[in-house]
């Protein structure tokens, strides 16, 4: 290292570091503001404690999407007469936990190592730590850069129950990277996670029982939960609302007792906990640089973190949203406007500007890879009444809709759009159903074009497919009723 720790600054030569920004965390978003940052000419390192690719790539998204997926396939056969017929057997679930050590390259990270080398970013293994400003200590040696982008992802939430850490419960990680399918499984926590591994494991074999405390996937329009969670009664699933454990332990046979606040327990081989993470930020050393590593990062929509002119936090280590696609849209405008900031060239952080991540504040695009789907952008109902916004409500029954019907039998599901009155534009969408998520691009399209009613009149969705419900919300807005024309 060349530079010396706090009197290194911003508009030192750039001869004196060693790298012109340095990276901490080499997930899905550290290697986008590595990419974007190197694309302009800058010399960047990225530090990675464990797998190159994070969380999302081994023990997140792509596993458990690969674990929903085949049930989710065949599910859709079934729905459809002559289909149906062909599937004569259920689900191979070790060829099920086969394809998902496929998409996982077995938890091994060459590729994307390789990648990393063929983009011209240089990697360092090892847990880096702040030492001071634009210093990153990694394994006893230290490396210079006037600009530190964190992107060291999110740990998980674990409650504080008596008994449930000395129980060793899964998190996320085991229930992803798991090669034997439980007999029976507890999943504690009704969000995302947990939705999504009750599908799985159910459609695998497991018993399922999940514990939510309130709805399931609050942060939903109310519909979602209601529907979701009838799907996962219908798949054999009991989802207990309400439910508090007060206690838990693990016995000598390994099984598992959750004692809940109402008196009763239920048993089980493992016990899932998905209640939430929060900013990796702990082990960070940002107290070596004045900031306080239990309050998180406040930022810019540049990334910038307050305060500072060289630090920025991106993905879910800023705590914004915890999605790979958002926080790969941030680290594109963090490595952009590093690379400006570096060059002295004009830097686009006004709204909608190439270097502030705008749609943040209103478009945020949703998943749940349920059965149906959920696929959500932007406010819900109860978010925009929350902002006190002249708001109108449109919902229409998906199963309605011609290219519904075709696509599965007995096709259920719904759409909503929230709208903002004063300026006849989208303010939030939700889809659910079968297959949705391909729905979604086109109301995040809607909300960040600020497209008005009028003009979205004239996007006509082809015929027959599911988008033609996007013709029934607008005649509703329209007309006042959905009953127009409909049926072809
Ligand atoms: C079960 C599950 C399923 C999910 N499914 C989806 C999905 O379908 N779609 C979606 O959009 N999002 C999904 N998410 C969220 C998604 O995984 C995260 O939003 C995403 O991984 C965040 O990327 P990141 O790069 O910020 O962090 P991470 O992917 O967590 O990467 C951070 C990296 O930093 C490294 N690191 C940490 N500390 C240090 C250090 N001190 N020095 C060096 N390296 C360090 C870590 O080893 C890690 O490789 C899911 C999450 C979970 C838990
Ligand atoms: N498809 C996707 O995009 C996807 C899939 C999985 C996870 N994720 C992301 O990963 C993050 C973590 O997922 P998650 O499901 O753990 O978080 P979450 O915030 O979605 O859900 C946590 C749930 O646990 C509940 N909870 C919290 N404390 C509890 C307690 N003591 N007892 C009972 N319930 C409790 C909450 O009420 C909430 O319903 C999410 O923010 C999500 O964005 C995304």
């Amino acid at each position: 290292m060349n530079a010396s720790a706090q009197g290194t600054t911003s508009d030192s030569p750039e001869q004196s570091y060693d790298f012109d920004l340095i990276v901490l965390g080499a997930g899905p978003v550290g290697e986008n503001v590595a990419d974007y940052a190197t694309k302009h000419g800058l010399r960047v390192a990225i530090v990675e404690s464990e797998l190159v690719g994070g969380e999302c790539s081994y023990w997140a998204c792509m596993p458990s999407k690969a674990l929903l997926r085949s049930s989710n396939a065949l599910r859709a056969a079934r729905r459809v007469p002559g289909a149906r017929e062909a599937v004569t057997a259920g689900i191979n679930a070790g060829a099920v936990l086969a394809r998902r050590d496929a998409f996982t390259s077995n938890w091994n990270d060459d590729g994307q190592a390789s990648w990393l080398e063929s983009a011209g970013i240089e990697l360092i293994r090892g847990a880096g730590r702040l030492v001071g400003r634009g210093i990153v200590r990694v394994g006893g040696r230290d490396y210079s850069a006037p600009a530190i982008a964190v992107a060291t992802g999110s740990v998980p939430v674990l409650p504080p129950i008596s008994g449930l850490a000395q129980a060793k419960p899964w998190g996320t990680r085991e229930a992803t990277s798991a090669d034997k399918v439980p007999p029976r499984l507890i999943i504690l926590g009704g969000g995302v996670a947990g939705t999504e591994l009750a599908f799985a494991f159910s459609s695998l074999g497991s018993q399922v029982t999940v514990l939510a405390r309130s709805g399931l996937l609050g942060r939903e329009e109310p519909f979602v939960g209601e529907l979701v969670a009838q799907a996962l009664d219908a798949e054999g699933v009991e989802v207990r609302l309400g439910a508090a454990p007060v206690s838990v332990a693990r016995n000598e046979q390994g099984i598992v007792s959750v004692q809940l606040e109402d008196g009763s327990a239920l048993q089980a081989e493992e016990l899932l906990v998905s209640t939430g993470r929060r900013p990796n930020t702990s082990e960070l050393g940002l107290e070596a640089i004045g900031l306080d590593p239990q309050s998180g990062f406040d930022v810019d929509d540049t990334m910038l973190v307050a305060g500072t002119d060289w630090l920025y936090a991106v993905g879910d280590a800023n705590g914004r949203t915890l999605l790979t696609h958002q926080g790969k849209y941030q680290a594109r405008a963090a490595g952009e406007a590093i690379a400006a900031r570096h060059h002295g060239t004009p830097l686009l952080d006004s709204e909608w500007g190439t270097h502030a991540a705008t749609a943040d504040h209103g478009a945020v695009p949703r998943v749940v890879f349920s059965d149906p789907e959920v696929a959500a952008v932007g406010l819900t109902e109860r978010e925009a009444r929350g902002k006190h916004l002249d708001i109108r409500v449109l919902e229409q029954d998906l199963g309605a809709v011609a290219g519904a019907s075709l696509h599965a039998e007995g096709y259920t599901g719904r759409a909503k759009l929230v709208i903002d009155e004063r300026r006849s534009v989208i303010l939030g969408a939700t889809f659910l159903g079968q297959d949705v998520s391909e729905l979604l691009h086109a109301a995040t399209i809607a909300i960040v074009g600020e497209v008005e009613m009028s003009r979205l009149w004239h996007a006509v969705p082809a015929y027959p497919t599911m988008s033609e419900v996007w013709l029934r919300l607008l005649e509703q807005y329209r007309f006042g009723t959905t009953d127009v024309a409909s049926g072809s």
